[in-house]
């Protein structure tokens, strides 16, 4: 029997507490299980890292570009169930999900129209709320990883938006900046003698992560350790593109993809009794249209493109469009999950829709 598997006794009707203390009171014995989000969140856990490993190695054998563009196409799904998140936590029905789709459609329209407006202004802005998306999806992912909710968060948001999205630019900006310019359609270079500044960036910025990496290993968060580790590994080894692409197709998306299986109330027993194939398949079927509509989309750029540059563009300003809905989507499910366990107390932990919500178990062994 698996861990998450003997895990079942205390998750069953969502309603026990921590202690093994159903509502009527009788105690009933607890073996040392994991929470069931430790399922994805462990499988999520060792294949972004893996993932990592790989590419750190052995992405030099594939051309950048090819790597980004996987990883961006792969990354896709990940966002592709964001219309469903309503309806877990507000248990939304089929109006409201109308409602939903027609403004996150409307938000990605408008996102898009913005880019391709004001390309300069708006890559500065995606940039910077890119950031915070992936700062936040990563301490949440530790916090779900870790069954508690960790601290530190600042710092390790910092470290981490310094590993991907700093780091790589300032260690290799000939490596970005010709995609920077197709996509802002402006001759963007560095200011003549600004080497040195941006040499001393890159320097302040190796120092901060050792600084971030220092204070989790003296205050015992290896995994996140490990983490930002192979990330800055990745952002010095790495063409930046390819990193990118690793780091968005197969960290971000993936761990993203973990919180959403344990957010969905309809995979609460299917992770209990162990099911992540069959939790996955729920993913996949429930992503498949609005993935398939995504793909036809950017079929359609490959198809109307005048060559690369045009394409490059036009799917980054696709991208970007795609990505403020998911983003505030993203945020606003954020908001309610704090909210859901600031209201527990450890005797009680988050019932939503009946189904427990996250549980606080021992820290699991990644
Ligand atoms: C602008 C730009 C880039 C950055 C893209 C970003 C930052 C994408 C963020 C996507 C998000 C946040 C998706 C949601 O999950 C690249 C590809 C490095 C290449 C150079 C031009
Ligand atoms: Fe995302």
């Amino acid at each position: 029997m698996t861990a998450a598997r003997a895990g079942r006794v205390r998750v069953a009707s969502g309603r026990e507490g921590l202690t093994g203390l159903p509502d009527h009171g009788v105690a009933v014995p607890v073996p040392p299980v994991l929470p069931s989000c430790s399922l994805p969140a462990g499988a999520a856990s060792s294949f972004s890292r893996a993932a990592v490993a790989v590419a750190v190695v052995g992405s030099w054998l594939v051309p950048p570009w090819v790597v980004l563009i996987a990883g961006l196409v792969a990354g896709l799904p990940h966002g592709a169930v964001d219309h469903l998140v309503p309806r877990w936590w507000l248990g939304a029905r089929a109006p409201w999900m109308l409602l939903v789709v027609s403004v996150y459609a409307a938000t990605a329209a408008a996102s898009y129209l913005a880019f391709r407006t004001w390309p300069v202004a708006a890559v500065a802005l995606f940039l910077a709320v890119s950031a915070w998306h992936f700062a936040s999806g990563e301490t949440g992912f530790a916090d779900l990883r870790a069954g508690r909710a960790l601290a530190g968060r600042r710092l390790r948001a910092v470290g981490h938006v310094v590993a991907v999205l700093a780091l790589p630019v300032l260690l290799h900006p000939d490596g970005v900046l010709p995609l920077l310019r197709v996509v802002v359609d402006a001759p963007v270079e560095l200011p003549p003698g600004s080497g040195t500044a941006v040499a001393v960036a890159a320097v302040v910025g190796l120092l901060v992560v050792a600084g971030v990496l220092a204070t989790d290993l003296s205050r015992g968060r290896r995994a996140e350790a490990v983490d930002l580790g192979l990330l800055v590994l990745l952002a010095v080894l790495v063409h930046p593109l390819a990193a990118f692409g690793v780091y968005f197709g197969a960290w971000h998306s993936v761990r993203h993809l973990a919180r959403t299986l344990v957010d969905d109330p309809g995979n609460a027993r299917l992770l209990a009794d162990g099911r992540l194939g069959a939790a996955l398949r729920r993913f996949a079927v429930s992503a498949a249209l609005p993935t398939l509509a995504s793909l036809l989309l950017v079929g359609a750029l490959v198809v109307a493109a005048d060559g690369w540059r045009g394409f490059a563009s036009e799917y980054l300003a696709l991208l970007a469009g795609l990505t403020v809905p998911h983003l505030v989507t993203v945020a606003w499910a954020d908001r309610r999950r704090a909210a859901a366990s600031s209201a527990v107390t450890v005797q009680q932990p988050p019932v939503r829709a009946g189904v427990r919500v996250a549980a606080r178990g021992p820290r699991p062994p990644w």
